[in-house]
C-alpha cells in the first residue's frame, strides 16, 4: 500500500476467510446468471490457454533433447526435426494469443455486464431505502458500495477469477510435469516450498496491519481536504489557513511516516521472496545438474524442469497476492448484498396494475402522535400531539426551534414509523395507503429547496416528469418565477448550477413553488425558510404561496408570524407537545400565551 489512495476503504476490514464468509459471498455470483453463457466459454477459453502455456516448457525441453542429440521419436517411428518442433511451438503460440483474446472479450463482457446490473441492483435498492437508513449510515460510506466495493468486483469477475483459476490450474500441472519427469528432484524441490510459504504468511500478515494503517491515516487527511473545502468560506472568514494546512501537513507527515514503515516490511517481503524463491531454484538446479551429470537425467529434462519450477515459483507467489484480493472480494460482496438484503419501504414504484388511482379529499387528523427518531431512541421528540384539519383548511404550526414542528409534517409523509398513535387522511390511517399513492397526493415546499444540477425547466418538471413546455412556462407564472426566468439568456435552459447555487434564494423558493403548483397536490406542506429575504422577493414568494395554497388543505411551518395573520388556525409547539391553539386573533390576546410573547418578541426585533 503506498499513498496514491487507489485501494482507499477505510471502513472496511478485510473479512476473514471463512466458510460461511465464502458461502455468502459467492451469492454475488447470481448477477453473472444471465451471462452464463459467456462465462463458460470464457473459462473454456482460459483453460485451453493455461494448457497451451503449459506446453511451453515440454516444448522447450524437446527442442534442448532434439540439440543435444536425443530427438523425439513418433509412435509410427518418425523422427521429428527442430523445425518441425519450432513449427508447433510457432503454432501454439498464435493459438494461445487467439484464446486469451477470445478469453479477455468474454470475461470482460460479463464483468461489465454483471457490474451494471449490480450497481443498478443498488441504486434501486438506494432510493427505496426508508429516511432511516441514510441518517443511521453516512452518505460517503453507502456510495462507497456503488463505487469502490462494485469496483473491486469488477477486478474481479475480470482478472482476479482468471488468475486464481490460471494459478491454481499452474501449480496442480506444474507438479504433475515435474513429478513426470523426476520424482527424485520433484521431491527434492517440494521439500524448499513449506519453510517459504510459512514465513510468507507470517510476513504477509504484517505488511495488511501496516497497510491499513496507512489507508487510515490516509483517510484522515482525506476528511480535512473534504472538510476544509466544503466549508472553505468559515476557515476564509476566520483567517484560519494557516491554521489548516498544518493541520492538514501534520497529518501527511504521520501517513507518509506509515507508508514507509508499511514498505520497509513490503520491501524486504519482496526481497526474502526473490532470495528464498530463486536460491530454491538455484538449489534445485544445482540438483538437477549432478543428476544430468550422472547421465540420470536429460539436457531436455533439466530444461522443462526448471521451467516448469519457475512457472510453479511464479504460481505460488501469485496466490498470495491473489489471497489477499479473494478477501477483499468477499468482504465487497457481503456488504454489497448487506444493502441489497435491507428492507425497502413498502412502495410501488411504478403504480400496480389495474389499482385504481387514488384521490385523496385532505381531511388530516393526528390522533394522540408520539415520535421518536430511530437514531436517537431516548429523546422523545414528540408527546401526544392531537389535532385536525379539514380539507382545504389552512393551518400553522409555529414554535421556538427544536419544538418539533418539521418532525410532525415528516410524519404524515410516513418518513418514519409511529412510536404511538396513529394518522388519518381522509378518515384511513396513513400507514394502510400505498405509499406512493399517498405521497403522490402531498407536495411539499422545503426550508432548504435543494435544486438538481440540470435546468430550470428540468428542475421544475420534477413535480410531473411529463410537463410540456405550456405547462411548465403557466406553472412558473404562476409561481412569480417567470419574470427572473425571462431575464436569463437561455431562459427555461438555464443551468441552476450544483444544487441550485447559480439561483438566489428567493429564486429557488419560487422554483420549488413552481414544481409544487406542477405536482397538483391536495395537501401541502410549506416550510418557511428561516432565512429572510428582501420585502421585494419576500412579497413575491409569499404572494406564489399564497397561489399555490388555493383549494388545497396547507400545513405551513412559520417561522415569520407575519406570514400566517389568515390561516383557520395555529398550532403553537413548544418541547414536542401543543401548547396552545387558535386564530391569531384570539392567540394574541392571549397575554400570558407562548405565541403572544413570540410575537412581542419579533415585533421588538422588527
Ligand atoms: N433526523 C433526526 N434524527 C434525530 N433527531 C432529530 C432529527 N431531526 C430532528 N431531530 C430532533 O428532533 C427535535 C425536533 O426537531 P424539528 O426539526 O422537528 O424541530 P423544528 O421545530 O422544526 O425546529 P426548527 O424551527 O429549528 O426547524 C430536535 O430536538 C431535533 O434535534
Amino acid at each position: 500500500m503506498n499513498t496514491s489512495g487507489a485501494t482507499l476503504d477505510p471502513d472496511e476490514p478485510k473479512k476473514k476467510l471463512t466458510k460461511e464468509s465464502f458461502q455468502r459471498g459467492l451469492r454475488i455470483f447470481r448477477f453473472t446468471l444471465p451471462y452464463r453463457t459467456k462465462f463458460v466459454v470464457g473459462t473454456v477459453l482460459l483453460t485451453l490457454s493455461s494448457a497451451t502455456t503449459m506446453a511451453f516448457p515440454w516444448i522447450i525441453g524437446k527442442l534442448a533433447d532434439t540439440a543435444s542429440g536425443h530427438p523425439v521419436t513418433l509412435p509410427n517411428g518418425t523422427i521429428v526435426s527442430i523445425n518441425q518442433i519450432a513449427l508447433g511451438f510457432a503454432v501454439l503460440i498464435l493459438l494461445q494469443g487467439l484464446l486469451s483474446f477470445g478469453r479477455i472479450w468474454l470475461f470482460t463482457q460479463v464483468s461489465e455486464f454483471t457490474v451494471r446490473d449490480i450497481r443498478q441492483a443498488l441504486y434501486k435498492k438506494f432510493v427505496s431505502l426508508p429516511i432511516a437508513y441514510f441518517e443511521k449510515n453516512r452518505v460517503g460510506a453507502i456510495t462507497s458500495r456503488i463505487t469502490s466495493d462494485v469496483g473491486i468486483i469488477q477486478d474481479s469477475f475480470s482478472l482476479t477469477l482468471a488468475e486464481l483459476f490460471r494459478q491454481v490450474m499452474t501449480l496442480i500441472a506444474g507438479i504433475t510435469f515435474i513429478m513426470i519427469v523426476s520424482v527424485k528432484l520433484s521431491l527434492f524441490m517440494l521439500m524448499t516450498f513449506p519453510p517459504i510459504v510459512v514465513l510468507a504468511m507470517v510476513f504477509g500478515k504484517k505488511i495488511r496491519v501496516l497497510a491499513r494503517t496507512t489507508q487510515d491515516e490516509l483517510a484522515k487527511t482525506n476528511v480535512i481536504v473534504e472538510e476544509t473545502l466544503q466549508g472553505i468560506n468559515t476557515v476564509k472568514a476566520f483567517t484560519n489557513e494557516q491554521f489548516e494546512t498544518t493541520r492538514y501537513t501534520s497529518s501527511l507527515t504521520k501517513t507518509v511516516r506509515a507508508a514507509l514503515k508499511s514498505n520497509l516490511y513490503r520491501g524486504g517481503f519482496v526481497s526474502f521472496v526473490i532470495i528464498g524463491l530463486f536460491g530454491g531454484i538455484v538449489l534445485v538446479l544445482w540438483r538437477a545438474a549432478t543428476l544430468v551429470q550422472a547421465g540420470q537425467m536429460t539436457i531436455g529434462d533439466l530444461t522443462q524442469f526448471a521451467l516448469y519450477t519457475m512457472f510453479i515459483g511464479a504460481s505460488v507467489a501469485g496466490l498470495g497476492e491473489l489471497y489477499g484480493k479473494v478477501q477483499s472480494t468477499l468482504g465487497a460482496s457481503e456488504r454489497i448484498l448487506e444493502i441489497l438484503d435491507e428492507p425497502s419501504e413498502p412502495t410501488h414504484l411504478p403504480r400496480v396494475a389495474g389499482l385504481a388511482p387514488l384521490s385523496i379529499r385532505g381531511d388530516i387528523d393526528y390522533c394522540h402522535v408520539a415520535f421518536r427518531y430511530p437514531t436517537r431512541p431516548d429523546l422523545p421528540v414528540l408527546k401526544d400531539i392531537s389535532f385536525d384539519i379539514q380539507a382545504g383548511e389552512k393551518i400553522a404550526l409555529v414554535g421556538p426551534s427544536g419544538a418539533g414542528k418539521s418532525t410532525i409534517v415528516q410524519l404524515l409523509m410516513q418518513f418514519y414509523d409511529l412510536s404511538e398513535g396513529k394518522i388519518l387522511i381522509d378518515g384511513r390511517p396513513v400507514s394502510q395507503y400505498d405509499l406512493t399513492e399517498l405521497r403522490r397526493h402531498i407536495g411539499i415546499v422545503p426550508q432548504e429547496t435543494i435544486l438538481f444540477g440540470g435546468s430550470i425547466r428540468e428542475n421544475i418538471a420534477y413535480g410531473k416528469i411529463d410537463a410540456t413546455d405550456e405547462e411548465i412556462s403557466t406553472t412558473a407564472r404562476k409561481a412569480n418565477a417567470w419574470q427572473f426566468i425571462e431575464s436569463f439568456p437561455e431562459g427555461l435552459d438555464t443551468l441552476v448550477g450544483e444544487r441550485g447555487i447559480k439561483l438566489s434564494g428567493g429564486q429557488r423558493q419560487r422554483i420549488a413553488i413552481a414544481r409544487a403548483i406542477l405536482k397538483n397536490p391536495a395537501i401541502l406542506i410549506l416550510d418557511e425558510a428561516t432565512s429572510s429575504l428582501d420585502s421585494e422577493s419576500e412579497k413575491l414568494v409569499q404572494d406564489a404561496m399564497d397561489e399555490l395554497m388555493k383549494n388545497r388543505t396547507s400545513i405551513i411551518i412559520a417561522h415569520r408570524l407575519s406570514t400566517i395573520r389568515k390561516v383557520d388556525k395555529i398550532l403553537v409547539i413548544d418541547g414536542g407537545r401543543i401548547v396552545e391553539q387558535g386564530t391569531h386573533d384570539q392567540l394574541a390576546h392571549n397575554d400570558n400565551g407562548l405565541y403572544a410573547n413570540l410575537l412581542k418578541l419579533q415585533f421588538e426585533l422588527s
